[in-house]
């Protein structure tokens, strides 16, 4: 199988630096226009690629949902949304409203052969040489309808591209329907699974760090690393997506996807290249090593919670039931999983993931814990704090390792603890992309690097289905935390057990 897609005209470019030489034009149509992801990410994050002259003004986008809106009223819709969404100092009426000028909209109903998909059919083709892409930001039980209805309709010809949002399905087996589904219609390199994790700058930057510097190869493995910690925690609750969230949860929400994609780039063997192939050969190498959480070890190496009311930042908020307006609930708005890398690099490390909404505030971060130096030859100091390497993913983007250095003094030889940091705040004045903006650039640009292959998806959700069965079989109990901490004892608990413990902020 190859994963170039082969109607590329312009090279790749992964490595950003030509984060402003103009795509070629294309057609976008967006399916899901009027929906909370393209009003707060994908609409703001094409008008920020148009505003740096990255697209062409003879390419289209057209948004196609249920709602029935004329033109003007979804043009009227994307300029709300960016005052709603986005800080906007650099807003240009004169740009925004050339930016318009290529917006469109189609009343689609995808689940009717009603006339929306002939609409939309006399909106698009016209000018069939223009990169054509389909974005499905709707649920993914329509993906693959939708998949039919553009090959019925004949939109889905063998230049077309599909991006698919996660989550990809609830589990394996829906999964592999839409992937199957999709797969009648569109080539699987013409499928861009997106995972905007991959999109943002300090998840890239992590593999410059691990491939741009000779100095943490010799030291990536079990022999000096001691553990290794993920946390994704937020600060904002379900906001309005409670009935998507409850039927979900934090397990298949984060974990099944950005999280176990920070792990495979934390974790792979160095690719031979930074090409879509092989990377995401290293990436599924990763997954399929994951150790299986089964109904035996499950109570030892998960913790899955709820927040109950508390104060985040200073502000009361309700509770988890409350939120997604539900009197019972069991899934999870916080989970904590400890497992292990099977292979010759990493066994016997722990690696601890945990994610949560409502937590005391938003931080993302991989942290990787060393081992001891082996012998302490200062008499002053005998247990000498292991170093550290805290990769903060967002908000302050930084790199920190911290080091043992001597306290100034005649006073003996007494050591302290302190990092070397490398802040992006520090070092770089230019506004950071959001990721959707690199990435939907990059599905123009026909560069599959920073999406997700079929099988990688599956082997996330084979992993994540087992965590799942095993909370079934053993009915696993929910543990409570207060919004605004930093999740359950449990989890704590299940650190300690080891000898471990979370790192603090
Ligand atoms: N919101 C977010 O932050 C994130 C969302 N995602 C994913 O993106 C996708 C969209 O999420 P989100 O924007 O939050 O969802 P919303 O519920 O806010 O929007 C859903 C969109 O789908 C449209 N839609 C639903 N059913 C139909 C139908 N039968 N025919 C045509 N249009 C339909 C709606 O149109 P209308 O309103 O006109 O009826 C609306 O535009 C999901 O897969 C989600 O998991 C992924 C990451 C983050
Ligand atoms: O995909 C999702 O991600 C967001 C968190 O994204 P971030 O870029 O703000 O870290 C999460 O809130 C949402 O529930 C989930 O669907």
């Amino acid at each position: 199988m190859t994963e170039r897609d082969p109607d590329v005209t312009q090279k790749s470019d992964p490595g950003g630096k030509s984060g402003f030489v103009p795509v070629d034009p294309f057609e976008l149509v967006v399916f899901g226009a009027t929906g909370d992801l393209a009003r707060r990410k994908l609409l703001p994050s094409l008008y920020h690629r148009f505003c740096d002259g990255q697209i062409p003004e003879n390419s289209r986008i057209i948004g196609a949902s249920r709602s029935e809106l004329t033109r003007d009223e979804f043009v009227k819709m994307v300029a709300d949304a960016y005052y709603e969404f986005e800080d906007h100092p650099d807003f240009k009426p004169d740009s925004f409203k050339r930016f318009t000028e290529m917006l469109d909209y189609v009343a689609v109903d995808v689940t009717n052969d009603d006339d929306g998909w002939n609409e939309l059919a006399k909106k698009i083709g016209k000018q069939s040489d223009l990169i054509r892409i389909f974005y499905l930001a709707m649920p993914p039980r329509l993906f693959v309808k939708i998949a039919q209805g553009l090959d019925d309709a004949g939109l889905a010809h063998d230049k077309s591209r599909v991006v698919l949002e996660k989550p990809l399905g609830r589990d394996f087996a829906t999964a592999d329907e839409i992937n199957e589904g999709v797969g009648r219609v569109f080539d699987e390199n013409r499928i861009y699974r997106i995972d905007h994790y991959l999109g943002k700058e300090t998840v890239q930057n992590l593999m410059v760090l691990r491939f741009g510097n000779i100095l943490l190869e010799p030291l990536w493995n079990s022999r000096a690393i001691e553990h290794i910690e993920l946390t994704v925690a937020e600060s904002l609750g379900v906001e309005g997506r409670g009935s998507y969230y409850d039927g979900s949860g934090a397990l298949r929400d984060m974990v099944q996807n950005h999280l176990l994609q920070l792990l495979c780039l934390t974790t792979m063997e160095p690719p031979a290249s930074i090409d879509a192939d092989d990377l995401r050969t290293e990436k599924i190498k990763v997954l399929r090593a994951l150790q299986p959480v089964t109904a035996q070890n499950v109570k030892e190496t998960t913790v899955r919670a709820q927040y109950v009311r508390g104060q985040v930042e200073g502000e009361s908020v309700k509770d988890y039931l409350s939120d997604v307006e539900v009197d019972e609930s069991k899934t999870e708005s916080f989970v904590a999983i400890h497992t292990e890398i099977k292979n010759w690099r990493w066994a016997g490390v722990p690696i601890y993931i945990r994610t949560g909404k409502r937590m005391a505030s938003k931080r993302s971060e991989i942290v990787i814990q060393f081992r001891p130096v082996p012998h302490s030859i200062f008499p002053e100091t005998t247990n000498i704090t292991p170093n550290k390497l805290v990769i903060r993913l967002q908000p302050d983007e930084a790199v920190k390792l911290w080091m043992e250095i001597k306290e100034p003094g005649a006073g003996g030889l007494r050591l302290k603890t302190l990092p070397l940091n490398l802040s992006y705040a520090d070092n770089f004045t230019v506004r950071y992309p959001d990721a959707y903006e690199r990435l939907l650039m990059d599905v123009v640009r026909g560069n599959l690097s920073l999406f997700m292959r079929r099988d990688e998806v599956e082997a996330a959700w084979r992993w994540v289905d087992g965590i799942i069965d095993a909370w079934e079989e053993t009915d696993q109990r929910i543990s409570l935390y207060p919004a605004g901490s930093d999740g359950p004892d449990a989890a704590v608990f299940m650190l300690e057990q080891l000898g471990d413990r979370w790192s603090e902020h």
